[in-house]
């Protein structure tokens, strides 16, 4: 999908018609008595009716055919690794380190199909939760679209580019670039061969730019960047489009006889982006000492209380790093918070090996890690020039309040666990001495 247009502006109020159906949109209103070129207004929230102002999410489509027309939605068995079950397992607070998950190299199954969960915890019906999604693919999704109704998905590519086609409009999205599809928006996905990425989704409410505080106006990952599509429509009908639906955890799906991708414009805040993280402004210490890696938050989603967030999507991006006197690497640490990391492109300063590109690690509440031995030695002795770290390299972290329990697939049928992850820091030598100045 060459020459993609996009609108930029995070959380802005956009409006978009597709170029083949001018004045489409209607002026000065959302439901007028008939629309232009025959269209069916149909409203998306994305919050209560009477949310405050600044909470607010909304978006008007004008489509060919309001999404109601559609068969009875029935279980789906596309996916049997998709579950929010979080008591097949026995509960595990030790450290987990996954090998890069499997792609499929025989059959062919799409994103939706080729989703699977690896851990997670709380429960859409009560709109509180997460869960951590892998998607190993090798097909595009034809003659279906997806929708989630359980929460927000953002997804992190990190082998193949997504080309999604949106009720909104196309994107495409490559790996060190994200996409973020909200609660209820349509989607499908066209892949060019084999592909993997991970999938953070949160129940409670919509993702946020974090605030800045002293930081200031700019910094991070700056609102212009954010890209949402244009609108774009097909006039499509066939006999079996299917409507892919995640609710309360399980996918059902329903037939319809034409593509839900009609929406000849729209206008709105609740709305699909996508972000290229090689945007992301990196602001660290200057000094001495090493920044908590909430310095390097791209978006969160808040909890209700304060500077607690349910999930935030955290990069470690190339950066420099001339901090005088200190252990630069991470600091070893116990965190209340549950840290799931994944690799994207190259390698973690803290683990050099066994932490690979499409691999995952659990650092669960309160259980500790760091450095491992060899990055440690490294760390303690090096010459402390400015130097220039994580290049052509690309880790995150889903850092999350909620304690999670690792589905069956990511304990057992992945058969990526890694069972000798502990011994990472085993060689870690006892340095303890009578000297004051080792
Ligand atoms: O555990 C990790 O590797 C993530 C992490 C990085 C860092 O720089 C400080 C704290 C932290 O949890
Ligand atoms: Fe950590």
């Amino acid at each position: 999908m060459a020459n993609l247009k996009y609108l930029s502006g995070f959380g802005s109020e956009f409006s978009s018609e597709d170029p083949r159906r001018p004045g489409a949109l209607p002026e000065g209103q959302n439901s007028p008595q008939r629309c232009a070129y025959g269209l069916y207004a149909e409203q998306l929230s994305g919050s209560a009716f009477t949310a405050s102002r600044t909470e607010n999410r909304r978006s008007w489509l004008y489509r060919i055919r309001p999404s109601v027309i559609h068969k009875p939605f029935v279980r789906s068995k596309i996916s049997e690794h998709l579950t929010h079950k979080w008591d097949d397992e026995e509960p595990n607070p030790n450290q987990s380190r996954w090998l890069p998950f499997d792609i499929p190299t025989q059959g062919s199954v799409d994103f939706a199909s080729g989703l699977h969960t690896v851990c997670g915890a709380g429960d859409p019906r009560s709109r509180h939760g997460i869960a951590i999604h892998v998607y190993l693919c090798n097909t595009s999704m034809e003659n279906s679209a997806f929708y989630n109704s359980d929460g927000d998905f953002l997804i992190v590519p990190q082998q193949g580019t997504l080309n999604i086609t949106t009720e909104f409009g196309k994107m495409e999205i490559r790996p060190n670039e994200i996409a973020v599809i909200q609660q209820g928006m349509r989607f499908a996905v066209a892949v060019d061969g084999p592909t993997r990425g991970y999938i953070l989704e949160v129940f409670d409410g919509h993702f946020k730019l974090p605030d800045l505080g002293p930081i200031g106006a700019n910094g991070l990952a700056n609102p212009r960047d954010f890209l949402t599509p244009v609108a774009y429509y097909e006039d499509k009908e066939v006999p079996d489009f299917k409507i892919i639906n995640k609710y309360q955890g399980a996918l059902f799906e329903a037939v319809q006889g034409h593509s839900p991708f009609d929406v000849v414009a729209w206008h709105g805040n609740y709305v699909p982006y996508k972000y290229d993280l090689s945007k992301f402004m990196v602001i660290n210490s200057v000094s001495f000492d090493h920044c908590d890696p909430s310095i390097f938050t791209v978006l969160t989603c808040p909890s209700t209380k304060p500077g607690v967030a349910i999930a935030d999507f955290v990069i470690f991006p190339p950066r420099w790093s001339v901090q005088e006197n200190t252990f630069r690497p991470p600091y070893y640490h116990r965190n209340c918070m549950s840290e799931f990391m994944g690799l994207i492109l190259g390698s973690y300063e803290a683990k050099e090996g066994g932490f690979l590109p499409g691999g995952a690690s659990l650092h669960s509440m309160m259980t500790p890690h760091g450095p491992d031995a060899q990055c440690f030695v490294g760390a303690s002795k090096e010459k402390l020039v400015p130097q220039k770290i994580a290049v052509g390299t690309q880790a995150f972290m889903f850092e999350s309040s909620l304690s999670m329990a690792i589905t069956k697939w990511g304990v057992e049928t992945c058969k990526k666990l890694d069972g000798n992850y502990y011994q990472c820091w085993h060689n870690l030598p006892k340095l303890f001495s009578d000297k004051i100045d080792i």
